[in-house]
């Protein structure tokens, strides 16, 4: 088993209410993928391959990030569809689309909700996304040399959450926290996945960049 570095994209278009419009990078957003990529660069960090989800908010930060490496495409590293789950959790249970700051509260009730089957007629089921998860991890795994990987936060979450064996509450503090373009590392100890690294961000680590630590 290979270890495996999973980035969430650089910052989206943080005023969208739905998925296609919020699915491309930020000027900032374009900004976080190129400072990692230096960064990366300039650490001589040693990665063989490179994997993204199809979303575009995933391709243009592997791009950006210029690592020299032909990204792979797996539409099973795309972002659970956090705006139609908010949709839908309206229309179906009366809880308001989130505003800023009421994602704290928001993000674990639609966790929950949609992993206890209390939402109909979602994109996916929660064991169709953590299956699909689990088995693209897997493919990865099995590769030849370091990979990373550029999806989103809540995937990110739940590849946490599954190598700690922990549940939606936890999973959903994991899911806030992590910021924009922030390395998280699985490494394969005893036939499991360790976490070794969560939400590292040394490209954004200096006083001119502290704005640029975002999450939304
Ligand atoms: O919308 C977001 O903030 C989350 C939803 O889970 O996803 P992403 O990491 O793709 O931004």
């Amino acid at each position: 088993m290979s270890h495996i570095t999973l980035i969430r994209h650089g910052q989206a278009n943080s005023t969208a209410k739905d998925e296609l419009s919020y699915d491309q990078l930020s000027p900032l957003g374009h900004e976080q993928a190129a400072w990692l990529g230096e960064h990366l660069r300039h650490s001589e960090s040693h990665h063989t391959r490179l994997y993204t989800g199809t979303l575009t908010r995933h391709i243009e930060t592997a791009e950006g990030m210029n690592t020299g490496l032909e990204p792979i495409r797996d539409a099973r590293l795309n972002e659970l569809e956090y705006f139609t789950l908010a949709n839908l959790m309206e229309q179906q249970h009366k809880v308001p689309f989130p505003r800023a700051g009421e994602f704290v509260h928001h993000l674990p009730q639609v966790f929950d909700y949609w992993k206890a089957g209390k939402l109909a007629d979602t994109p996916e089921t929660y064991e169709n996304f953590e299956t699909r998860v689990q088995s693209a991890l897997a493919e990865i795994a099995e590769g030849e040399g370091p990979a990373l990987v550029v999806t989103s936060g809540g995937l990110i979450s739940l590849a946490m959450a599954q190598a700690m064996g922990v549940g939606i509450p936890a999973m959903a503090r994991l899911a806030l926290a992590i910021m924009h373009t922030s390395m998280h590392r699985l490494f394969p100890i005893g036939g499991h996945w360790s976490p070794v690294l969560f939400n590292a961000v040394p490209h954004l680590d200096r006083p001119d960049r502290r704005l640029a630590q975002t999450h939304m």
